[in-house]
């Protein structure tokens, strides 16, 4: 049921693109419907370009069949599609539940247009259910924990299933920062990225554009007002 609205909330995003587009893919298991939507209809874009968020969106793009270009030589997208971990009213999101927020991040801020897509279990009125993700230089590890704890955090360190530290795509950690309700997320995420070996953090803000929601089989588009 979660992934059927998933999967509608990838489809009628998907729709979005035309040929031509610099296209960003996020990552998560809502992207994963996305990526095989691409992948099947492929051919009508002949002249798109899609660039990766994650080692394991570029793994699925390919198995797909979809050709993923270099994001180093590029300066803007034209759309980036992309999931939440939860998302509010305003359109401001928490993301990398599965540690790739740091790249979805940039893709996002290159992107003329970012689409986030959902199932509707992904809505809250408040922020902060979900922990904020911060990504971490392994050498600031602790003095990074001791700050975000200063700013109200509970900081867990990320672990995979078998016991080991988890690794982001470029080789940090990830600091869980469990808030509870977030009254400021604006004041949050600057003190965050204040913090000296917090590479970067998984609040969205004015990043999202447009958001595909699917509950119950039906999938509503909304556009965030005066992007
Ligand atoms: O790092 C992971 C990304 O930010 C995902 O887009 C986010 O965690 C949502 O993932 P899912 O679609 O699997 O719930």
């Amino acid at each position: 049921m979660q992934d059927d609205d998933k999967k509608l909330a990838a489809e009628a995003a998907v729709a979005e693109i035309a040929d031509g587009m610099r296209v960003g893919l996020g990552s998560g298991s809502t992207v994963a419907f996305a990526i095989a939507a691409v992948g099947r209809r492929l051919a009508e874009w002949p002249s798109a370009t899609f660039f990766s968020t994650s080692q394991r969106t570029t793994n699925a793009a390919r198995a797909a069949g979809i050709p993923i270009a270099r994001f180093a030589d590029q300066t803007e997208l034209d759309l980036v599609i992309d999931g939440v971990d939860e998302i509010d009213p305003q359109f401001r999101a928490i993301k990398g539940g599965g540690g790739a927020m740091l790249r979805e991040k940039i893709l996002a801020s290159a992107a003329r247009r970012m689409v986030a897509i959902a199932d509707g279990t992904k809505r809250v009125a408040t922020l902060g259910t979900a922990p904020v993700p911060v990504e971490i230089l392994p050498f600031a590890r602790s003095f990074v924990a001791v700050r975000t704890t200063a700013l109200g955090a509970d900081p867990v360190l990320r672990m995979t299933v078998a016991g080991k530290e988890f690794r982001t795509n470029q080789g940090n950690l990830i600091l869980d920062c469990h808030f509870g309700p977030i009254a400021d997320p604006a004041r949050l995420a600057i003190d965050l990225q204040a913090i000296p070996g917090a590479l970067g953090h998984g609040l969205f803000l004015t990043e999202i554009a447009a958001a595909y929601i699917a509950a119950d089989g039906i999938v509503t588009k909304m556009e965030r007002a005066g992007v």
